[in-house]
């Protein structure tokens, strides 16, 4: 698990560098604090369950972090579409690592990468293990809209947040986007088909 965290790591690193410079703000654009930042691994079992269709394994909520990777050992994640509101099972790809983009850098790229909401559902035969990487800023460090660029004329609608706000913002049974404790959201996910 130490080397898979450490390997991981350097993939998130790689795809963030990947991502700010598709943004024009280069490859490094706050790499190094997001080298000091924090990575936290949450490793999830869901049991099979003969109705699926009744329960989750995580109930919809968006990712505070930047980018988070994910391992999964068989289907299950489900996102929810912009266009139709309706929920989508991401296809498995066998050993593929999927990259979700998360609250900070929606905020970040003022929305230009969105924060995705997604829920883990059950298996009818299979016991489902997955492994989810989240790297962020550290704690206390403020994430806000690129400076010194393009976006700057752009109208900012978002406000600064530490990492603590979005760890705070978790109202219960429903986990909305955590932007949406900085700004109001049009649309709630829904719990169930
Ligand atoms: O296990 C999954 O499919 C999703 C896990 C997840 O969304 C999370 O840990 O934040
Ligand atoms: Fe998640």
């Amino acid at each position: 698990m130490g080397k898979f965290s450490m390997d991981v790591r350097k993939v998130a690193m790689e795809v963030m560098g990947a991502i700010t410079e598709s943004l024009g703000l280069g490859p490094s654009y706050k790499s190094d604090k997001l080298e000091d930042g924090m990575q936290v691994m949450t490793v999830n079992c869901y049991p099979a369950c003969p109705q699926p269709d009744r329960v989750l394994g995580l109930p919809p909520h968006s990712d505070y972090s930047c980018i988070t990777v994910l391992l999964q050992s068989c289907p299950g994640l489900q996102v929810i579409a912009t266009d139709d509101d309706e929920w989508r099972l991401i296809p498995e790809i066998h050993g593929a690592l999927q990259v979700h983009v998360g609250d900070h850098l929606e905020v970040l790229s003022n929305g230009i990468y969105k924060s995705v909401v997604h829920r883990a559902t059950l298996n009818s035969e299979k016991n489902k293990i997955s492994i989810a990487s989240l790297h962020s800023l550290a704690m206390d460090e403020k994430i806000e809209t690129a400076k010194d660029w393009w976006m700057n004329n752009i109208q900012k609608d978002t406000k600064k947040a530490a990492l603590e706000i979005f760890l705070n913002f978790s109202p219960p049974m429903i986990l909305l986007k955590g932007t949406a404790s900085l700004r109001l959201l049009n649309s709630k996910p829904k719990m169930f088909n």
